[in-house]
């Protein structure tokens, strides 16, 4: 979130429950069978339960899961298990109440802890927490993550900072690199060996012998997953985003409903989709310019 925050979009600005679950059949036709639902904040919709219901019933689609900042989630979890969510991601990148409510701008811990505890009661197939590392704010945390996963049957995912939108001038002073937490586990004589776990993503995963949860690393800037990447994002407006770090958009919105021109506009999004990231790190105010599409990572998802 950027530090001058963000305008909601007006409601007619975002696509109805119905287009949504067209959307989604729409995709189902042409080959998807999972789903993330992200944001945004998808708990700030108040159908949220209703779409995953409506989403359920689409037999091609064998994974629900949504990421969320887990503030909303005490109130939430039980109805978007029972409606058929799969799977939860809960952004969290500090247990320290002041580091939080810096790196949120303003966000109460208490909330997020109260959402995790509400998932753990709810026996979702899995819950991962997502943390982004950053220089100088989190990364004296990171054993009081792993060491989280002890008593915890959640799966930590420590992720490097990537420069989207304004954040790309300052990025490398705020990046950490991953192996960091090999080091940090050797040090403490921590042994993990690797793991699979359910999930679509890009995250290594890794168990520390005993402990009851585990711990991931997704890694887009030091070791680039581009190559397997199969993701394809809409924002809440209707737009097809085929790359995280690609500035190009395509309106799918009014497409919804004539699937020969919704199919063409995912296959130009997919042509179009860059190789992978390199060009956008190496000079990324040439990709990423301020254009009318240009959006930061809050608004994209992830
Ligand atoms: N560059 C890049 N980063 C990604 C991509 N997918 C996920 N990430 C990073 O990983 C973070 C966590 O992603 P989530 O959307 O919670 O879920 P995931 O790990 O991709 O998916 P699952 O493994 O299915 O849980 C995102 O916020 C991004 O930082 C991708 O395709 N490209
Ligand atoms: C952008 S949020 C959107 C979903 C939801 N509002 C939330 O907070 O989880 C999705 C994920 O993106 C990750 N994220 C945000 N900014 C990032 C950045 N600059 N680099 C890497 N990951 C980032 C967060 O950890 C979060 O789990
Ligand atoms: S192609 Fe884009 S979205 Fe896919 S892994 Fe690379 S940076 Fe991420």
């Amino acid at each position: 979130m950027p530090a001058a925050g963000l305008d909601f979009f007006s409601q007619d600005k975002i696509m109805s429950q119905d287009e949504i679950v067209q959307l989604v059949q729409n995709f189902a036709r042409l080959g998807v069978t999972k789903v993330r639902l992200t944001g945004g904040e998808p708990l700030l919709r108040r159908d949220l339960a209703t779409i995953i219901y409506r989403i359920r019933q689409i037999p091609e689609i064998t994974d629900i899961s949504a990421t969320t900042n887990g503030t909303a989630l005490k109130y939430q979890a039980k109805d978007l298990k029972e409606a058929g969510l799969d799977r939860l991601n809960i952004s969290l990148d500090t247990f320290d109440p002041e580091v939080y409510k810096k790196m949120t701008r303003g966000g109460n811990i208490k909330h997020v802890l109260q959402g995790i505890a509400a998932a753990e009661r709810e026996n979702f197939k899995i819950i991962k927490i997502n943390t982004v590392v950053v220089r100088g704010e989190n990364d004296q945390e990171i054993m009081d993550f792993i060491n989280y996963t002890k008593d915890h049957k959640i799966n930590v995912r420590f992720i490097e900072y990537m420069p989207i939108g304004q954040e790309i001038s300052d990025w490398q002073q705020e990046y950490v690199p991953l192996t960091h937490i090999f080091d940090e586990c050797h040090r403490a004589g921590l042994k993990y060996s690797p793991l699979t776990l359910p999930g679509n993503g890009p995250a290594d995963n890794y168990q520390i012998a005993g402990y009851q949860g585990s711990f991931g690393l997704i890694h887009p800037i030091s070791e680039r997953f581009c190559k397997s990447c199969d993701r394809i994002r809409i924002t809440a407006d209707g737009y097809v985003k085929a790359c995280l770090y690609w500035n190009e958009e395509l309106n799918i919105r009014p497409m919804i409903n004539d699937f020969t021109a919704f199919k063409h506009v995912v296959q130009t999004a997919l042509d179009n989709k860059p190789l992978n990231h390199q060009m956008a790190m190496k000079n990324p105010q040439q990709i990423i310019s301020p254009a009318p599409t240009w959006r930061h990572m809050s608004q994209i998802g992830g």
